[in-house]
């Protein structure tokens, strides 16, 4: 019989996921796993509990909770070389991922997705040794982040948050870069960049309009120097994914992207740290079977 291994984070978001585990293990049942769940503790434990179902040799792991669960579960079956299918159930307070494979953040409606079995293999970024399934990125914007009190997990969704709260803009501060990208170079100072897996960044739809999560490439965007005023109206293009054409922006697809600091830089990845730069981002093409909805997987890979 095959075995699913639940993980889930019982704080994320709204807290609605305890009163609804015998629901998701009977619905699992009822597909055909032996299913058992694990309840995560605080951080760094959800990629243990991957890392033991991998071990135990799970067909199944499924990951519910924010981006930041789904992070740490993405990292300890990406890391592995035999890796059980993935499957989402978005009850988080961010929930960029399971946005951009269309999981419903309904629980039945997410566990429908899993239950009916369709899969589309995805590509998943690596750099130095953390795992991201979504994006990652530095600057000093993005370090930012932390000082957030209100905890919007990704990187853009604060990036709304700043322009809201406009007191934090004469913070953003240029960073002296080297980053290498497939066999082109670009050295000198930037706002930010972002490593784009999906299309999805924190209400920022647009943010990488052409990124395919399974087509061996990360979408790279860098922003370039500019003054505030400047990055406003980028900021605002962003939205309606207008900015790519941009003097100040580069945007290109890319396998490989190395970036060197003058200065310490810190890694977003998921909208969660993930250690320091410099930094090797490489795609590793196809490496994770996730469950999806049948039109999604229809599209293209089946
Ligand atoms: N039992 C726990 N108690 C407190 N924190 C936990 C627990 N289990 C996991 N965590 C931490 O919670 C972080 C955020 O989780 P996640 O992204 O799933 O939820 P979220 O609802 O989107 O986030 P948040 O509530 O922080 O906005 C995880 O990265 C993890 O480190």
């Amino acid at each position: 019989m095959k075995r699913a291994r639940l993980i889930y984070n019982p704080t994320s978001g709204r807290e609605q996921i305890k009163r609804q585990l015998p629901y998701i293990l009977e619905r699992l049942e009822k597909a055909g796993y032996e299913a058992s769940c694990h309840a995560t503790t605080g951080e760094g434990d959800a990629i243990n509990a991957a890392r033991t179902a991998v071990k135990r040799k799970y067909e199944l792991v499924i990951a519910a909770g924010g981006d930041g669960t789904i992070n740490e579960v993405v990292h300890g079956l990406a890391e592995q070389e035999y890796r059980p299918n993935l499957g989402i159930i978005p009850v988080g307070t961010t929930n960029d991922f399971a946005r951009a494979i269309e999981v419903p953040r309904i629980i039945e409606k997410a566990c429908d997705v899993i239950c009916d079995g369709h899969q589309m293999p995805i590509d998943i970024g690596k750099v130095n040794e953390h795992y991201f399934i979504n994006i990652a990125g530095g600057g000093k914007l993005t370090e930012l982040t932390y000082e957030v009190p209100s905890k919007l997990k990704t990187m853009l969704g604060q990036l709304a948050y700043y322009l809201k709260g406009m007191e934090m803009l004469p913070f953003l501060k240029p960073t002296n870069v080297r980053i290498q990208y497939d066999k082109e170079v670009f050295e000198g100072e930037i706002m930010l960049f972002l490593v784009a897996n999906t299309n999805s960044v924190g209400g920022f739809e647009k943010l990488a309009p052409s990124a395919d999560m399974s087509d061996g490439f990360f979408d790279l965007i860098i922003l370039k120097k500019t003054n505030l005023a400047e990055f406003i109206r980028i900021a605002t293009l962003a939205v309606r994914g207008e900015h790519i054409n941009d003097k100040n922006i580069i945007y290109t697809k890319a396998r490989r992207i190395n970036v060197e600091v003058d200065e310490k830089m810190q890694l977003n990845m998921d909208g969660e740290y993930g250690g320091m730069l410099p930094g090797e981002f490489l795609n590793l093409h196809r490496h994770l079977n996730v469950f999806v909805p049948e039109h999604i997987a229809k599209k293209k890979y089946e």
